[in-house]
């Protein structure tokens, strides 16, 4: 077979798996029907497990990796779980059938916004009337009045975090949150006519953009920047222009309804940029109950102390999960907060009433601002022990994949920017405590100075998930904005996967390191590990095999036990993983240790900062740093 013949077998191939996933899709709907005549959960995890099981074990006698397969069907489920709910909320709550339907975003054809309202509104199957709008209050405005029956508004973004204007006006307005949407983000470099790079004279953007990609427009020093209203409007400058010594910053997708071309494509500092948007309208929607469904709600304590612990209690002891709590100032009551909550409820729950009426008693202000089917679908687990069953490929070496036997040359990491494993040592500082917003700041900024390019805090210390996942949100804004990598150490699957989000290297410290569940998900997550040495030198190779195997290879190990020139001399001889060493104890002498052991092959350090010290605290860094450097 010549390539265009093997190309037009693949072509077939590919429309025949089209046509098996439409007829899935269309038996997943039967399968809602059924589900309500005869009323059952549309999630049933059990049989998503028994059935990832099942192909995991047929893809593997044909030669497939599990961890190909748990990909793809975990796509394929997200979507035949969505469209049942899409399904069970037409019937509950029957629309006009209106030729169109009309929605309010933010800027242009073209803008997140714009693609996040099409793709909210496709579900309809109706034409779409589309009201670009210039500020939220005009979205809001739009709703209200009854010109538009949507809106779409961006609520947080995983790299620049909440949209806190859109937070303020839910509290003013009559609206209802009826649903939310997540869609990545990926900035690409558009050009409207053939060009390249070198050609390039002026780039217009959104100044959110802009920040969203500075590490790559760094590249570009002699380009002059023009910020524009949205990324929309620069798509449409640079359209009409049409030279080939401008570009715009957007999506692709925004760029293609404009006929601008990408150029250059992920260019955001942070590889994963998600936003999520919610959906307005004027009437509230109700949630069927075999749907998992989101609620979200405002409330202010009093000013005395312990009022918001008291609250979150009030959750806790109905068992109500919160997936988001924020704090913003009352205008006009500079000692007051206002949180918006999320919770995953329904509100016509029992739980959730009662939980509601309760808080009631205990805030000053509350109002539920609106509850919608839930648009997360975490992935169905499947028993680390179905994916570790050996793979029968012929060609598949016995040895551990830690081993040289299995790799020759060192492994090299990319954390955010930086590598570990490359010609120059990776310098870290980890915090044994949170310290604040403040001092974390200030940690950042002496790090930065001192010649480090981690900072390591624990986000997770004191076991409140939702505390954690808005610190690490403080971590990694904060090492952004010193252009350093962010660390943080987790202790169990969910911290992991909220930190893989967003921070660049997670942390498994000895204590954990042999927890199944929590190397099953680090070697299932894309983000690098820094494995700690759990005590014996075997049960730390183990646990970096379990990591390996499920997928993840970028593991570094962190020896935290002092071992000895001759011992990690040893160890490099067997793995091809780097090794980072953890500084611990006299401040004077770390230095002269760090530059021995950097001598044995060492390519990290940690240095371990416990607020105890006096002085400078990273100044035995700063002195390893600038001996390393004189080398
Ligand atoms: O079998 C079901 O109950 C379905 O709803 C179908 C299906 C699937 O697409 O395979 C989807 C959602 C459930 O969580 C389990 C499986």
């Amino acid at each position: 077979m010549n390539l265009d013949d093997i190309r037009t077998h693949i072509s077939r191939l590919d429309r025949e798996l089209l046509t098996l996933l439409a007829k899935r899709k269309t038996l997943s709907l039967d399968v809602a029907r059924a589900k309500l005549e005869n009323p059952r959960p549309i999630r049933d995890q059990e049989r998503e497990q028994a059935l990832l099981v099942e192909l995991v074990n047929q893809g593997r006698q044909l030669g497939l990796d599990a961890h190909y397969v748990t990909r793809i069907y975990h796509t394929i489920i997200e979507d035949s779980v969505l469209a049942q709910q899409a399904l069970l909320q037409d019937l509950l709550n029957p629309q006009d059938k209106a030729p169109a339907i009309s929605v309010a975003f933010l800027g242009l054809k073209g803008s997140y916004s714009n693609l996040a309202a099409r793709k909210y509104l496709s579900r309809f199957q109706a034409g779409i009337v589309e009201h670009n709008c210039e500020t939220f209050q005009q979205i809001i405005d739009t709703v209200e009045s009854g010109q538009a029956q949507y809106g779409v508004l961006p609520i947080e973004n995983t790299s620049s975090g909440s949209i806190n204007d859109v937070f303020d006006l839910m509290q003013h307005t009559s609206l209802s949150i009826v649903g939310e949407l997540t869609q990545p983000i990926e900035h690409c470099l558009l050009v409207a006519v053939d060009t390249d790079v070198s050609r390039l004279k002026t780039l217009y953007t959104h100044p959110q953009v802009y920040q969203q990609c500075s590490q790559y427009l760094k590249t570009l020093p002699g380009v002059k920047v023009e910020f524009c209203a949205a990324s929309s409007n620069a798509m449409e400058l640079v359209a009409s222009l049409r030279r080939p010594d401008v570009g715009a910053m957007g999506s692709a997708d925004g760029g293609e309804l404009h006929g601008l071309k990408p150029l250059v494509q992920g260019l955001a500092n942070q590889k994963q940029n998600m936003t999520r948007f919610i959906v307005v309208a004027r009437k509230p929607i109700e949630v069927a109950e075999q749907i998992p469904a989101r609620t979200s709600f405002i409330m202010s304590t009093g000013q005395q102390s312990g009022a918001l612990v008291e609250a979150l209690l009030v959750l806790r002891s109905h068992g109500i999960t919160m997936s988001k709590l924020e704090s913003r100032p009352i205008i006009g009551n500079p000692w007051e907060e206002m949180f918006y909550v999320d919770v995953a409820a329904n509100v016509n729950s029992p739980e959730m009433q009662s939980a509601l009426k309760e808080l009631g008693r205990i805030t000053r202000f509350i109002k539920v601002l609106g509850c919608y089917p839930s648009a997360e679908v975490a992935p169905t687990r499947i028993p680390a022990r179905a994916l570790n069953q050996p793979h029968p490929r012929r060609d598949e070496k016995a040895q551990p994949r830690y081993s040289r036997d299995y790799k020759q040359s060192g492994t090299r990491l990319q954390v955010g920017r930086f590598y570990l494993g490359g010609d120059d040592a990776l310098l870290m500082a980890r915090l044994a405590q949170w310290p604040g917003e403040q001092q974390l700041q200030e940690y950042a900024r002496r790090l930065k100075e001192a010649g480090g390019q981690v900072l390591a805090a624990p986000c997770f210390d004191n076991g409140d998930l939702a505390l954690g996942v808005e610190r690490l949100q403080q971590l990694r804004n904060i090492a952004a904005r010193f252009d350093l990598a962010a660390m943080t150490r987790v202790r169990q699957p969910e911290e992991l996967n909220r930190a893989a989000e967003s921070i660049d290297l997670l942390h498994i410290a000895a204590e954990e390191a042999r927890h199944s569940d929590l190397l099953t998900a680090a070697g299932r997550s894309t983000r690098p590990v820094l494995l700690e040495q759990p005590g014996d030198a075997d049960g730390w190779l183990a646990a970096a095999e379990a990591i390996l195997g499920e997928g993840n290879q970028q593991v570094a190990l962190l020896d935290g036990q002092g071992l000895g020139v001759s011992q990690l001399l040893d160890l490099q001889q067997h793995t091809h993983l780097p090794l980072v060493s953890l500084l611990a104890g006299d401040a004077v002498l770390l230095p002269a240790l760090g530059h021995a052991l950097r001598a044995a092959g060492v390519q990290g350090f940690c240095l371990e900062l416990d607020g105890r010290e006096e002085g400078d605290a990273l100044a035995p860094l700063q002195q390893l740093a600038e001996r390393l450097y004189q080398d």
